[in-house]
């Protein structure tokens, strides 16, 4: 897509990385090493001390590593000019630290400043990723941040780090400060984000919610910056490497997982599905070659209208009454623990999923639910990206 995103994101590799602070008993990070592909999402989470945010620092040489090396795009970073690599690596942080005198404009503008951009292109790029984050330039611009939503000023700070384009992305709670609802609507507008802009990112936080649902793979820290498991969530959840793990992602693990499926991910039961008029006879070979023993009457569009009673399949052809609501309709994109408490709030073992159309595809059961739970490989389980769509 357009000009954003064109420098191809970065490879990062830590290999045996450690830090000691200067005095410290204990080091902070012993041993660490790990890979992120290009233009994947990281996690780093654990709880509070683990180490996280000294990991996330290393990378950008705001402090020293004691040991080991990190490599951006296969080349030391020990190598690089401190200042320099900065303004390759973009970094948000919860807080964001906006410049409180400076305008929106002037935030976002600060790296391509730095770098010496002509104020054409400064101006061009802001306005490009103010709209790229939904905020209308003309309205924002000139704000400052103290006029802004505290979601509207993550989104600028994150803007902020996106401004040069850099290959590599560090963001330490980025939505940390945020009410829950505001920070699921950032989170899944960043993951759609970056559907866009594909960047490498590092992203820090303690809440294994959050890691799960952000990372392309999530790398869980024990005490002294010790690496538990390095792995994708679907991994994560059904084969935690360690009781450290396995207390840490919760009891709820395989409901969780429910999170990382949606319902067009999984084989659907058949239902009998039936028109009014038809004739009966056929009604019946459709039961039978159905999953479910109940005829699902839609209408000549294919929308679901109701279970039909037995009685309905009385005459000759198929009447449209008596029947029971098919409630809840369920769509093809939820995930699968939003179809679940919804089928659960009615009170029904099944309900007719229908496409974009309104048109029913099949009938997801508490049944078909738990078969998926039981088989899910992470191979079937998609991508963050895939799940923002
Ligand atoms: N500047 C410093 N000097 C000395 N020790 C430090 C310094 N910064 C962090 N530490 C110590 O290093 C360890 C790791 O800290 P770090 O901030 O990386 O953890 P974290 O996982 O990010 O924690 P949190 O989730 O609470 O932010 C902790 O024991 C901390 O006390």
């Amino acid at each position: 897509m357009g000009r954003v995103g064109f420098v191809p994101a970065a490879t990062l590799e830590l290999r045996n990385v450690s830090k000691r602070y200067p005095g410290a008993a204990e080091a902070a990070i012993e041993d660490l090493s790990l890979e992120v592909p290009a233009g994947e999402i990281c996690v780093l989470v654990g709880p509070s001390g683990c180490g996280k945010t000294t990991a996330m620092r290393l990378v950008n040489r705001m402090i020293e590593p004691t040991g080991g090396d990190i490599l951006l795009d296969g080349r030391s970073i020990l190598d690089r000019e401190p200042a320099q690599l900065r303004r390759e690596i973009g970094y948000a942080i919860q807080q964001i630290g906006l410049f409180p005198h400076q305008t929106v404009g002037e935030n976002i503008a600060t790296v391509p400043k730095l770098l010496g951009w002509d104020r054409a292109r400064i101006a061009a790029r802001v306005e490009e990723l103010l709209e790229l984050i939904g905020l209308d330039p003309a309205e924002m611009r000139d704000r400052y941040p103290a006029q802004l939503s505290g979601g509207q000023r993550q989104r600028v700070g994150v803007a902020r780090a996106l401004a040069a384009d850099p290959p590599l992305m560090l963001m330490d709670e980025p939505f940390g400060a945020i009410d829950p609802i505001n920070r699921e609507r950032l989170q899944n507008e960043f993951l759609r984000l970056q559907g866009e802009i594909g960047k490498t990112i590092v992203f820090v936080t303690h809440d294994i919610d959050e890691a799960i649902k952000m990372g392309d793979r999530v790398a869980v820290l024990q005490k002294g910056g010790h690496l538990a498991q390095f792995a994708t969530p679907a991994d994560l959840l059904m084969a935690p490497a360690s009781p450290f793990v396995e207390d840490f992602v919760g009891a709820d693990r395989a409901l969780k997982r429910l999170a990382l499926q949606r319902v067009r991910d999984i084989d659907l039961w058949r239902a009998p599905i039936v028109r009014v008029g038809q004739p009966v006879a056929e009604a019946r070979a459709l039961i039978e070659d159905s999953d479910l023993p109940y005829p699902l009457l839609v209408d000549e569009d294919g929308r679901p209208l109701g279970w039909l009673r037995d009685a309905a399949l009385a005459g000759d052809t198929v009447a449209a009454e008596p029947r029971s609501r098919a409630t809840p309709v369920l769509d093809m994109d939820d995930v699968l623990r939003d179809a679940l408490s919804d089928l659960l709030a009615h009170e029904t073992q099944y309900g007719p999923v229908v496409d974009a159309q309104g048109g029913v595809t099949g009938v997801l059961s508490v049944e078909v639910i738990s078969h998926a739970l039981a088989a899910g490989s992470p191979a079937t389980v998609p991508s963050p990206a895939e799940l923002a769509e």
